[in-house]
Order: structure tokens, then sequence, then C-alpha cells
């Protein structure tokens, strides 16, 4: 896929990624204090880098899965049309689940995925994503805990890609387009 030149700016580095990370861990081992195992779900593919930071944070017993949705593709647009690519390996019925999200931006792929996962009974499902885009949203959903909220920019890094590039990034840039388009 060709796509237009671009440079990115710095919007999140690595450090106040990482700080943030440890906040969040703490809240959330306190609401799962009394848990036997959480299963922590990564969204695939942004969230890879995200839930092996958190899940090291985490002091909880954990078990780690991972269900791949797609709804845009290598497009800067949600297609709203959220597919299930690669479903979970374990059974979460009467189960801890935190679901792990990188970026929160219409909605749709977070709301789905709620919607799928509480319809096989766990005993309690919570949600987290590392960045929020509010002014976004199209469907009615907040993530238990975010990371940042940021403004309605275009964003890459820390496993999240623009046309499968920068997703190895260890900070959170903007795209920003130099062809004056
Ligand atoms: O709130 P939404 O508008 O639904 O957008 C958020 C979703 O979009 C991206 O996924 P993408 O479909 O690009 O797949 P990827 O994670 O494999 O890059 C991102 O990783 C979120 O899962
Ligand atoms: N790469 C990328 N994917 C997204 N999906 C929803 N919002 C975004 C974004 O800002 N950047």
């Amino acid at each position: 896929m060709t796509t237009r030149p671009y440079v990115i700016d710095e919007m999140i580095s690595a450090k106040s990624i990482a700080a943030r990370i440890e906040a969040l861990s703490r809240e959330i081992a306190q609401e799962f204090a009394d848990t036997e195992q959480l299963v922590v779900v990564g969204l695939l593919r942004g969230s890879f880098v995200f839930i092996a930071d958190l899940v090291r944070e985490l002091r909880l017993p954990v078990e780690v899965d991972f269900l791949e949705v797609s709804s845009y593709g290598n497009a800067m647009e949600s297609s709203r049309e959220v597919r299930i690519l690669k479903d979970l390996r374990s059974a979460i019925e009467g189960r801890d689940v935190l679901v792990v999200e990188d970026i929160v931006d219409t909605g749709h792929t977070l709301s789905h995925v709620v919607r799928l996962l509480t319809s096989r009974n766990p005993r309690k499902l919570r949600t987290i994503a590392l960045l929020d885009k509010p002014s976004r949203r199209e469907a009615d959903i907040k993530a238990d805990w975010t990371g940042f909220e940021i403004p309605d920019e275009f964003v890459v890094g820390y496993g999240i890609d623009y046309a499968q590039a920068n997703r190895n990034l260890p900070h959170i840039g903007k795209v920003r387009f130099t062809d004056g388009g």
C-alpha cells in the first residue's frame, strides 16, 4: 500500500507511558485483589506492546490470551464493521477478565468486544485503553481505565500502526503529513 509522505511528532514519551502503566497496574490489582487468576485479553494487533508492559507490572496471577479484531485494515477511517479474526483460546465463563485495548476512537471495536465477551458470562469484566480520543466517539463506551486522553490526531507507535509501519516506536507520536494535502 502507498501512503502519503509524513513525519512523526512525539506526543507521549516512553517514560510517561511507563509511569502511567505503573499507576494503573496498582488500581487494577486493587480491583481484582480477590481473583483466582485474571484473564488479560489483548486485542491484536495494536495492544501487543501495552499488554506486555502491563502484565509485567501487575502483581496478580494472570493468564494472557488474545483476540484479534479488525475494523480499520490499512485505512485511517473505521469501517464500523468489527470482524473477529481470531478468537480466545480459553473459556471465560465465571472468570475475571481484563480487556486491553491500545486506543478507543469511534468506540465500535471496544463496544463490540465487550458485548461479545459479556455474552460468555465472565464473573467480572473490566476494560483498559492506553489512549482515548473522546471527541471521536460514536459508540457509547468508555474504558474503565484510560492511560491518556488525546485530541483528534492520528497516532502511531507503542504497538499502533499506520499501514502496518511504526508499531515498534517506543513512544506515541502523531502523524503529520508533509505533502500539504
Ligand atoms: O474505536 P475504534 O474506532 O473502533 O478504533 C480502535 C481500534 O482501531 C485500531 O485497530 P485496527 O483495526 O487498526 O487493528 P490493529 O490493532 O490490528 O492495528 C486500534 O487498535 C483499536 O483496536
Ligand atoms: N494508527 C491508528 N489507528 C487508529 N485507530 C483508531 N484511531 C487510530 C489512530 O489514531 N491511529
